[in-house]
């Protein structure tokens, strides 16, 4: 068992983020065989990443900015909060916690992997965080849990706690007034059904004639295969022309990008891309905006298989305000103008959706993203907020594409 040999990361003042090939060289470090000491770097790895992802999401620079140096009676738990464990996070934390005298409530944000167990006075808390502190912790897996006392008032959801999975703390509204629009029943499910037979005829006939090969791509925990123009994941923009699985959009997906057209006059597309997404149950894909530079302004949607949450969120505010929509199967989601450029989008990694106060496990899911590729990679959108325009990587693509044009 690892227990304490696992280095301390963070220090006041700064999050001292410890490189993890220096534990190559530490004395610590030699004694342990290879597996251990890959266990450790694994370990450190996490935890650094716990720490960034918080500092992150509270919109702050320093760890002294969150954390108290003092003991109080309300313990963050850095690395542990509402993700693939669903509602049961809160349930097993209080396990956890209530091992201790003078516990008195967790709190878990449903948008947030941290979260706090607070407790009567600051002794007790001192005692649990004593037991508890970097050491394996049996309601999670033995994972070792990261704690840090903080000051409650500096924490919007410890001030004004919104109930796991409600929306009661939105700001703000997504509507069709914003550019969203969501149509239920786009599609029959006997039309669901032929897709989805026709995306495993397409597999089975990439795997005869590519020498048992199909034209998936995992991505995380997903698959994706991009017909008409590729994807790129590192530039967030078109990738090589090899990576698509046809340079034509498929046949069977005309009927329905038509009637697209038809439902939304406004919004007439002319696509060139589509992208087919296979989500076994809990994976997701991480809040984003799809590129401005890389995809002309309407993006649609069409979900088959199990419904799924997909959450909004405006970008860089302080615990920013989150809109949740269910997507259907057989829905289609359109997003324009400010929901498509102003906010970011996300499926939530993990296994549960918390709707109308139940827990909806998730099976599969497949979507279907249709969008039209931006030739000149320029935006002049009002949203600068997620704007790419002036980034580098950008300013690169563009400068390829004069040069060829030269
Ligand atoms: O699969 C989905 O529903 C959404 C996919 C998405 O946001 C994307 O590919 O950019
Ligand atoms: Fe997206």
């Amino acid at each position: 068992m690892l227990g304490n040999e696992v280095p301390v990361l963070s220090e006041f003042g700064d999050l001292e983020i410890i490189d993890v090939s220096d534990l190559e060289e530490s004395a610590d470090s030699r004694k342990l065989t290879r597996r251990e000491r890959a266990e450790q770097f694994r370990v450190c790895k996490r935890r650094n990443e716990a720490y960034a992802t918080m500092l992150r999401m509270e919109g702050v620079a320093s760890a002294a900015e969150l954390f108290s140096q003092q003991p109080s009676r309300t313990i963050c738990i850095v690395n542990i909060g509402y993700s693939a464990e669903g509602l049961l996070t809160v349930q097993l934390l209080e396990k956890a916690f209530s091992r201790y005298d003078g516990f008195e409530r967790v709190v878990v944000n449903i948008v947030k992997p941290y979260s706090f167990a607070i407790f009567h006075s600051t002794s007790e808390a001192q005692s649990a965080f004593a037991e508890l502190h970097d050491k394996p912790c049996p309601e999670f897996k033995n994972k070792l849990l990261v704690l840090e006392y903080v000051t409650p008032s500096i924490f919007a959801q410890l001030t004004k706690e919104p109930i796991p999975g409600s929306t009661e703390s939105i700001a703000e509204t997504l509507d069709e007034s914003r550019g969203l629009f969501y149509i239920a029943d786009f599609i029959s499910e006997q039309e669901e059904q032929t897709i989805l037979a026709y995306i495993r005829e397409d597999e089975e006939r990439e795997i005869s004639t590519n020498g048992g090969s199909d034209k998936w791509h995992r991505i995380q925990e997903r698959y994706v295969k991009h017909y008409g123009h590729s994807f790129d994941y590192q530039t967030k923009h078109v990738g090589d022309v090899a990576k698509t699985a046809s340079q034509q959009l498929p046949l069977w997906s005309q009927a329905f990008i038509e009637r697209m057209s038809e439902c939304i006059p406004a919004h007439t597309l002319e696509p060139d891309m589509l992208t087919i997404q296979r989500y076994p149950p809990g994976a997701g894909i991480s809040f984003h905006v799809d590129s401005h530079t890389a995809f002309t302004d309407t993006l649609a949607v069409l979900s088959m298989g199990t419904p799924v949450q997909m959450d909004f969120r405006k970008p860089g505010a302080h615990n920013a305000a989150l809109v949740s929509l269910d997507l259907e199967p057989r829905s289609l989601l359109l997003l324009t103008g400010e929901a498509r450029y102003a906010w970011e989008h996300a499926i939530r990694i993990r296994r549960t959706d918390l709707v109308d106060g139940a827990i909806r496990e998730r099976r599969e899911r497949w979507s279907i993203t249709i969008r039209k590729v931006n030739k000149t990679i320029e935006c002049n959108c009002k949203y600068p907020d997620l704007c790419d325009n002036d980034a580098e990587t950008v300013q690169r693509l563009r400068a390829r594409l004069e040069y060829q044009r030269d």
